[in-house]
Order: structure tokens, then sequence, then C-alpha cells
């Protein structure tokens, strides 16, 4: 369609058909209607002329130029359709003018592609959106949906530990109340924990049974919870010798600045569902920064250096809570060089920022985010007055990457 429009009649090079006897009886241009060539621009004067001359076209050597450019034009203009196309053809296939031709095809195929990459085809890509909007829909009951699709019990794992070999804990969880805490019992006992290196964001995730774990509430972790951590982290990163994923380590801090955060945003426990959250430390005008990544967020730019961190972090500290806390604090983010995802930690208490609507319903709830961030830097600023004591909400979408975490070998 658009091809087409660039290709217009009057840009049909005038080079000759072999079978000059399609092209006669030539009618009169003025008895057409049709432009003549007096009409016509010195430059599309010139440029038919070009053509015709150029040596890599095939009909310049083989006939004289006819002294009226506009000829094919009147044969089409009276309906010699067939000669028209054979001209059209015959100038497509022609020297320079098959390659401008060409390009233009391509510039259109690429422009189409890069419109819509997931699909080449409107039909798929109603289909696609249709079915995004339904998972939207369906799932924005579930705080959990938006960090993946959850433990696979259908994935084939050839590991299963007998009733008689389970461990005191398991076997426990399996007689629980709590059908949660059961069916992640269920998921324990076929993670192989000799194949902890193949776990996936949540295999890791029940392996350390962190529903159970979050069945009570999470402390707030002290100062020097959070010092302690990042001491580990650098520790074990300190003889890290993977090699550079684009521009970047297998694992970095995001920069070197230091913020303190503590002026503008206080954690708190919700005593709900949400857990943890950051309530407003004082009155806070829109515009505000109330914080930002600095050198407590870490990136992991694969799965299995952050999977290292998380096994090596349940060995160096004694609350088995830890990992879990980590888990759902790391998130997936589209980076804008070097890896396209990278998971995403912040280690101090930026990372108890909970969403405006998750585990709610959009429908029945205003946009009460008053939060906003911005940026791979993410500069997280206040985007309305918020007063002292008031939840800072935040939007995940400003920087999550939903459904990410098997991009990430995870
Ligand atoms: C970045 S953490 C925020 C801090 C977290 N509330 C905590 O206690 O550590 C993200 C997790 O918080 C919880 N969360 C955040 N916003 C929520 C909301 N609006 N409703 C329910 N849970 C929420 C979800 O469990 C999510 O995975």
């Amino acid at each position: 369609m658009v091809l087409h429009s660039t290709i217009t009649e009057e840009e049909v090079p005038p080079s000759a058909p072999d079978d000059l006897s399609s092209l006669s009886p030539l009618p009169s241009l003025e008895a057409a209607g049709s432009s003549s060539s007096d009409d016509m621009s010195p430059a599309e004067q010139q440029d038919g002329n070009d053509i015709l001359s150029s040596p890599s076209n095939p009909a310049s050597s083989t006939i004289d130029a006819p002294n009226n450019n506009s000829e094919p034009h009147r044969n089409k203009e009276h309906g010699d359709i067939k000669a028209a196309t054979k001209l059209w053809l015959d100038s497509m296939l022609s020297g320079y003018s098959f390659i401008w031709r060409l390009s233009i095809v391509l510039v259109v195929i690429l422009s189409w592609y890069y419109a819509y990459p997931t699909t080449g085809n409107s039909e798929q890509q109603g289909e696609m959106l249709e079915y995004e909007e339904d998972e939207y829909e369906e799932e924005e009951y579930d705080p959990w949906s938006i960090w993946g699709d959850g433990f696979d019990f259908n994935k084939q794992r050839d590991f299963w530990i007998p009733d008689e070999d389970l461990p005191e804990d398991i076997a426990t969880d399996l007689q629980s109340t709590n059908e949660e805490v059961q069916l992640e019992a269920t998921a324990r006992r076929q993670l192989d924990p000799l194949k902890w290196d193949t776990f996936d964001y949540w295999e890791i995730y029940h392996y350390f049974a962190c529903t159970k774990v979050f069945t009570s509430p999470r402390p707030v972790w002290s100062e020097q919870l959070f010092r302690d951590t990042r001491d580990f982290y650098h520790d074990l990163v300190e003889n890290d010798n993977t090699p550079f994923i684009g521009l970047f380590r297998s694992t970095y801090q995001a920069n070197d600045d230091v913020y303190d955060m503590s002026q503008n945003a206080i954690p708190y426990l919700s005593g709900d569902e949400k857990g943890r959250g950051l309530k407003a430390a004082r009155d806070i005008k829109e515009g505000e920064v109330i914080f930002k990544a600095t050198n407590n967020t870490i990136i992991f730019n694969d799965g299995q250096t952050l999977r290292k961190f998380l096994f090596a972090m349940n060995d160096r500290f004694s609350d088995p809570g830890m990992v879990c806390d980590i888990l759902i604090w790391a998130w997936v983010q589209d980076m804008p060089c070097g890896t396209p995802f990278a998971g995403v930690v912040d280690l101090d208490n930026g990372n108890l920022l909970n969403d405006w609507g998750l585990g709610g319903s959009y429908e029945e709830q205003d946009y009460s985010a008053n939060i906003r961030c911005k940026g791979a830097a993410l500069s997280c600023y206040a985007s309305k007055d918020i007063i002292e004591g008031e939840e800072l909400l935040g939007d995940y979408s400003d920087f999550v990457s939903y459904y990410a975490w098997a991009d990430l070998g995870l």
C-alpha cells in the first residue's frame, strides 16, 4: 500500500519495452488529457533521461530514448495496462532504478517490523493485545502475579523426597492448615538441593519456604543488618572473575552516590498484606526527590550471579527469611545499554516502597501513587504534595519489567 503510493505513475521511467508493438497505437497526449513532457519539471525530465542514458539500463543500449518522456504514462492512461505493467517491471529491474526501488521496499518492510516488533501480522497483533488485557484484568488481584507465573508444578524434575525421608519441617508443612504453605511443601519435596544452580525464581522462593516465612510479619532491617549484607556482597564479588556482559560485570553497584533517605521516608509495618512500607517523614512538596539509586543499589546482569548471592546469603546469615526479603525486594528492569534486562536490589530501606495498586482492584480505587520514579538511575520524586505520615506509594510499572525473570535466566 505504502509501496504503491511511493511509486507513482510519473515516476515510472520511460525505458522501452522489448515488444514495441504492444505500445501502439499511441493516442495523442492532448486527446488523453494527460500531462506532456512540457508539464514536467526539469528535474523530472532529467530523471527520465538519466535513467535512459544510464549504462546500467539495458533498454538504453538497444533503443534510442524517446524524445517524449511521458510516453509510457500515456499508454497507461489509455488502458494498455499490460504494456504499462511490463514497462514498470522493466524499469524496476533496470540498474539504479531497481536498487532505489528495492531500498524503498526494504524501508517499508523495516518500518513495519519496527512498528510491530512482536508480530508482523495484524490479526496476531490483535490477539496479543486482547490476551494482555485479559491477563491484566484477571491477575490484578494477585500481589505476586507481576513477579512471574509462580512455581511450575508441571515441570519435569525427576526428584521427589519419599515420605520416610522427608525433613521434619517439610513433613510438618505438608500437614499445615494453611493451604498455601501445604502446597509450598509439595513443591519443596520436588527440589533437588544438588541442582540449586538451575533453580528459577519461584523454585528458589519455595526452596527457602518463603510462603511460610511471609505468614508472619517480617521485621524492618536494622541499619547494621543492611551494612553487614552490603559488606557480605562486596566480599563475595571482590573476586568476581565472570566475564563482562556488554559493558558491565555480572554484578555491580548502580553508582557511587550516597543518599540519606531517612529525612524523607521512614519504614513502618503496615499490618496488612502489604507487609512493610514507607511513610513520609515530613511534609513533602510535589517534585521533591525522595530517594534514588545509590551505591546501595546492586545490579545483577545474570541470573546465576544473583542465585549465587542468595544461596551464599543463606549460608552466611542465620535468618532464612533474609533471602525471602531479598527475593521480594528484587525486580527486573529493562536497562538502556549493555544488557537488556537486569535484576536490581536496593540494599537499604528504599526497597520498602509499596505499589499503589498491587493486590487491589484497579477499577475500585483511584490512582493513588504519590511517588514516581524515572530513568535507569531511578530518581524517585513526589508526584503530588504529601503530608507527614502519609504512606508513600509508587507505581512499579515505572521501572519493573513484569514476567521477566526468565529473561535473566531465572
Ligand atoms: C519492593 S517490596 C515492598 C516492601 C514489602 N512490602 C516488604 O514488606 O518488604 C515488593 C513487595 O511488597 C508487596 N506489595 C507491594 N505493594 C503492595 C500492595 N499494594 N498490596 C500488597 N502487597 C504489596 C508485594 O509482596 C511485593 O512483592
